[in-house]
């Protein structure tokens, strides 16, 4: 069950994402690794809370560490194409990332509480088969599975996949509702009681008929996240989802997202706790605020080195700008707007506006490039002492910036002992985060009901 705030019915939920950022961070302070010198599927020794992203004990450690902070789920990206720059894979990128079902399973294993997350693209993948790798999920880890439903509608990804492409913009969250809505059709194919029925789905995306193999799941449908920040994504969320992945971090942005998002369940005949909305974040924590601040600002720093600042500013550009000097100032040439130069990753909206509102920035502060680039880049949501950060975590929620946290560790895999260690045991003491697991389903540390089960013949 998820914890309660005394009198108020928001409920605090935490969940980690390992893979957010690159590790190279603290593979870069601790002087043990070079980003250069990252290979795909782990990378030098190093640091005792470095480790590679792909051994098994990396996950374990996390997943474990995770359940020992009595967090609700563990969260798995997904990167379906290695990103590239100039054609080249970037060192910063993570690189060599294993598929989250797999791992899930693998994890479902060696813990015992702890929700399974796994991110699975709705633009590539068929429903009869995902819903089967779910549900199996969800019955090996005794009702812990769920499964963050993103799309894709960039054909340099899509070139990976047999349909030889991918959606139009507009077609993405047709797909993906209709993708849902047929893994539900099928996980009720069966009955709590073990009845088995054909099933049969006539759609523009999907013309399915037959039998189900895997019977009713323990949470009747594993939990659903979405992260998506258009219209039709919030929609989407608000018609479908359990929870909403997003990546508004500061009180202001929360507020207004969360008011936003929150609004439109009715329309669903749905009710605001429904849905829950979990910003990622990061945590930076010290024995004093100084010291905090302290260690955010090397972060800061090791996460857009100079090199990276280039990086950044071509994404912006969208030009070759290796000439330029990341001390000296940003380009005094306008953006190139229909550059292809960064694939993989999406590019700003409108660069010409980003690169007015990087320029006045710098004017007004006397910053560099790669200043400016540090500046309006790097997203670090909660630095302070432990009790700085437990205080301001709480205000979050009880303000209605969040109903918990995606929280995103810098490195991998000891990225999470310091909060569960610390922060935590703050958390409990104001009586907002749990002191023990009291069910035993994901659906039941959320506060979430069960769907309701199909009726036997
Ligand atoms: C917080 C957040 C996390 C996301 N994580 C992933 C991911 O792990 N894998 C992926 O392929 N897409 C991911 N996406 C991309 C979305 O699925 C989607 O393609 C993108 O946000 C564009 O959709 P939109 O126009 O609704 O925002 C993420 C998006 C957000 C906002």
């Amino acid at each position: 069950m998820a914890a309660h705030f005394p009198g108020v019915n928001n409920t605090t939920v935490w969940s980690a994402d390992p893979f957010g950022r690159p590790e190279d961070v603290l593979a870069a302070e601790n002087g043990t690794a070079k980003p250069g010198a990252r290979r795909p599927g782990g990378g030098p020794a190093r640091h005792p809370f470095l480790g590679s992203q792909i051994d098994f004990s990396s996950f374990e450690h996390l997943a474990r560490t995770a359940e020992r902070g009595l967090f609700d789920f563990f969260f798995l990206a997904e990167g379906l194409r290695l990103r590239e720059h100039k054609g080249r894979i970037h060192d910063l990128d993570v690189v060599g990332r294993p598929e989250a079902l797999t791992v899930l399973s693998a994890l479902a294993g060696v813990t015992e509480h702890l929700g399974l997350a796994g991110t699975v693209n709705a633009t590539f993948n068929e429903p009869y088969e995902l819903a089967r790798r779910l549900a199996t999920l969800d019955h090996l880890s005794g009702g812990r599975a769920a499964w963050n439903v993103v799309t894709s509608s960039d054909a340099f990804t899509g070139a990976n996949f047999r349909r030889g492409g991918y959606l139009d913009h507009a077609d993405r969250y047709t797909r993906a509702a209709e993708f849902l809505a047929t893994a539900r059709e099928l996980w009720d194919s069966w009955t709590p009681e073990g009845e088995q029925r054909p099933f049969a789905h006539r759609g523009r995306q999907f013309d399915i008929a037959g039998r189900f193999t895997v019977p009713r799941a323990p949470q009747g449908h594993p939990v659903v996240i979405q992260a998506g920040d258009s219209a039709e994504g919030r929609d989407f969320a608000a018609a479908s989802a359990d929870i909403v992945f997003t990546r508004h971090g500061t009180l202001e942005a929360g507020r207004a997202f969360y008011a936003e998002v929150k609004g439109r369940l009715a329309a669903h005949g749905r009710r605001p706790e429904d849905l829950k909305i979990m910003p990622g974040v990061t945590v930076v924590l010290g024995d004093t605020d100084a010291e905090a601040e302290e260690r955010a600002a090397v972060i800061r720093r090791l996460q857009v080195s100079p090199q990276n600042a280039i990086l950044a500013l071509e994404q912006v550009w969208g030009v070759d700008l290796s000439a330029l000097d990341p001390d000296g100032p940003l380009p005094d040439f306008d953006p190139e707007p229909d550059s292809s130069l960064a694939q993989g990753r999406v590019r700003l909206a409108d660069p010409l506006a980003t690169a007015a509102k990087w320029r006045a920035l710098a004017e007004e502060k006397g910053l560099s490039a790669r200043q400016t680039v540090i500046e309006t880049t790097a997203r670090q949501s909660f630095v302070g002492t432990p009790a700085a950060v437990a205080a301001e975590m709480a205000e979050f929620v009880a303000a209605e910036a969040a109903d918990g946290f995606i929280l995103v560790p810098h490195v991998t895999p000891g990225g999470l002992d310091e909060f569960v260690d610390k922060v935590v045991p703050l958390l409990q003491e104001r009586g907002v985060f749990r002191t023990r697991y009291e069910g035993s389903t994901l659906r039941a540390h959320l506060g979430l009901g069960e769907p309701a089960p199909p009726r036997g013949t």
